[in-house]
């Protein structure tokens, strides 16, 4: 389809309080910026259709190895991301999905975005990242640390252990410990390492609001980056004392550089700048709602808002969000925040920093020429080569167990020096036992999150899965095994991006709040994938050794992961390399 110029007499996009705009055929552009690519959709508000959809991938993805244009080697487990990828998907992707949608900007009412989080960058006063300034670019920490940058374990266990020292009480919103890949733990190690660079940094702020910045021209803070990421609980940072334990110029980071009037998820931020017209082809003064995560963005597109549906939301990584009527301290969450994914409840977000990643992994290394060759000739990609090879086997005939912590461990033990361990190999283990063996890894790792938040107080009363990985029925049919209750699945591909249109129609008016907007524009297929008791039985009995396993090297029996990471990280800062 082409794109279809404004008709003339077109209805002027209205200012902050005007009248919603209610034609049928009014839409909504929801952006999702995921970590290796962005994806704008156009949505029809009055039911949800999707009628056009772009996909922007990143040309510089996630650093992880040296800074464009440059052979300095990172450190071990940095992860950094370019803002001009940002910038560029909102130059391509929104025009390009108007014009797959054959719709006019003028039909479009609002425009809603997510983010990955935390992704966080320091900028100027006026919002201008570091790393785009000559004067800072060649510095790695001028960069915008992506979620998955681990490098500040370090600072998360002295902010976790002083918390717990001076008996703060916001640390058991965070299920006891600040993880390394939030704000502070991140801030606290550009400080550390590079305070020149923190001197020039006058906004450290979440990528989320960022890029509704660069929409609207004014910066905007959300209560759910702050609630989760930013330790923003009952209308307050942690005190300037706390913050001087760890550091002394720490003491007015949240005052001087993150401080800023909070809006909850829904709300309008502003409105297209004339120059975010011109980059993304819609109308200046089209409403823009405040930023928000791709996981709690979600909940409203795949059917899950009402307490105790707890949505996965499975891709690269896996967030696991529910709400309750109950502040629980539930050990090992990421978070609990007031109306952190919906008005009126209490978000809960809990999370596996590696879910698809590990499968790519396997697949990258692990998969022979052969292998390769037979899933061409069977016209399958290569997940789908080795689930159908891996689907027949019983329960637990690959002898195989493993942790899927090959990205460090989110929830519930908090812990980025931990890593993946596989036991059972032999001689026999074929690619496809393995990788097996790692999709159970990471339903077994859900289990636990779920246990956790039913043993403390936080009802889980249906499974719903969304995210580029409920297309593979084994690993679904795993996860109703393993934890033995009926997997829904989000109707939706796009979950974060529906998600992000549907809170643009709230910002722009068509809706009174987020769960009315739900209603008519997401949707859940209840029930898709019912466990099998027989199977059931025998996760159990492996579930049981994968507790074993997690208790052992997780909680101290053993701190052998531990003491690899320092080996590892002693030999690359030597370069040794005999
Ligand atoms: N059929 C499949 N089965 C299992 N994993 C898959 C399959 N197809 C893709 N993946 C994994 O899904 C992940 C991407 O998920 P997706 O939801 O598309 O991205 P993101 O999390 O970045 O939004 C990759 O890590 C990839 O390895
Ligand atoms: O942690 C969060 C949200 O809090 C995610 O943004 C992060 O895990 C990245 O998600 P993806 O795996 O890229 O979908």
């Amino acid at each position: 389809m082409t794109p279809q110029p404004d008709p003339p007499g077109s209805p002027p996009t209205g200012p902050p309080g005007s009248p919603p705009d209610r034609r049928p055929d009014a839409c909504t552009v929801g952006v999702d910026f995921g970590t290796l690519s962005a994806r704008a959709l156009v949505v029809r508000v009055r039911d949800g259709a999707e009628l056009g959809s772009a996909v922007h991938t990143y040309r510089n993805g996630v650093i992880d190895r040296s800074l464009p244009g440059s052979d300095t080697p990172l450190p071990p487990d940095w992860a950094l991301q370019d803002p001009r990828d940002w910038r560029e998907a909102l130059r391509t992707a929104v025009p390009e999905a108007l014009a797959a949608a054959g719709i006019a900007p003028s039909q479009v009412i609002g425009i809603g975005t997510d983010f990955t989080s935390c992704t966080v960058l320091p900028t100027t006063a006026d919002g201008v990242p570091l790393a785009e300034q000559p004067a800072w670019a060649d510095r790695p920490h001028s960069w915008p640390k992506l979620w998955k940058h681990h490098a500040a374990q370090d600072q998360a266990d002295r902010i976790n252990a002083l918390a717990h020292r001076r008996g703060e009480p916001w640390i058991r919103r965070y299920g006891g410990r600040i993880s390394a890949e939030w704000q502070y733990a991140k801030a606290l190690q550009v400080l550390e390492e590079d305070p020149q660079l923190y001197a020039a940094c006058s906004r450290w702020i979440e990528a989320a609001d960022w890029i509704v910045w660069q929409l609207t021209g004014t910066e905007s803070r959300n209560t759910c980056t702050a609630g989760y990421k930013g330790i923003h609980q009952d209308g307050a940072y942690p005190s300037s004392d706390f913050l001087a334990g760890l550091h002394p110029d720490f003491a007015d980071f949240p005052a001087t550089r993150l401080d800023h009037p909070l809006l909850p998820l829904g709300n309008r931020a502003g409105t297209v700048s004339v120059e975010a017209a011109a980059l993304t082809g819609l109308r200046p003064g089209t409403p823009v709602a405040v930023g928000n995560v791709d996981a709690h963005v979600t909940g409203p597109a795949a059917g899950a808002v009402e307490n105790g549906h707890l949505l996965a939301i499975m891709g690269t990584s896996t967030c696991h969000v529910v709400n309750s009527d109950e502040l629980a301290d539930v050990p090992g969450v990421c978070g609990v925040v007031d109306g952190g994914i919906v008005a009126g409840a209490y978000g809960y977000e809990a999370g596996q920093s590696g879910v698809g990643d590990i499968f790519a992994w396997w697949l990258r290394q692990g998969v022979p020429d052969d292998y390769r060759a037979a899933a061409e000739a069977a016209g399958e990609d290569l997940h789908e080569h080795l689930s159908r090879l891996s689907a027949e086997q019983p329960v637990g005939a690959h002898g195989l167990v493993a942790l899927d912590w090959m990205n460090g461990n989110r929830s519930t033990l908090v812990d980025h020096r931990l890593s993946g361990v596989l036991a059972g190999l032999t001689l026999d283990t074929r690619p496809e036992d393995v990788y097996r063996a790692l999709l159970e890894a990471t339903a077994f790792g859900t289990r636990v999150i779920v246990e956790t938040l039913e043993e403390h107080g936080v009802p889980v009363t249906e499974f719903i899965a969304a995210g580029g990985l409920k297309k593979n029925p084994l690993l679904m049919r795993i996860y109703a095994d393993v934890l033995r209750r009926p997997v829904s699945l989000a109707i939706s591909d796009q979950g974060p991006a529906l998600g992000s249109a549907i809170h643009a129609a709230v910002a722009a008016g068509a809706y009174p709040d987020v769960r009315a907007a739900a209603a008519r524009m997401g949707g859940v297929e209840r029930n898709a994938h019912l466990p099998d008791p027989d199977s059931a039985d025998v996760y159990d009995e492996l579930y049981a050794e994968y507790r074993a396993l997690h208790d052992h090297f997780g909680t101290g029996g053993d701190l052998l992961l531990h003491r690899l990471r320092r080996l590892r990280n002693r030999a690359r800062a030597q370069g040794t390399m005999r």
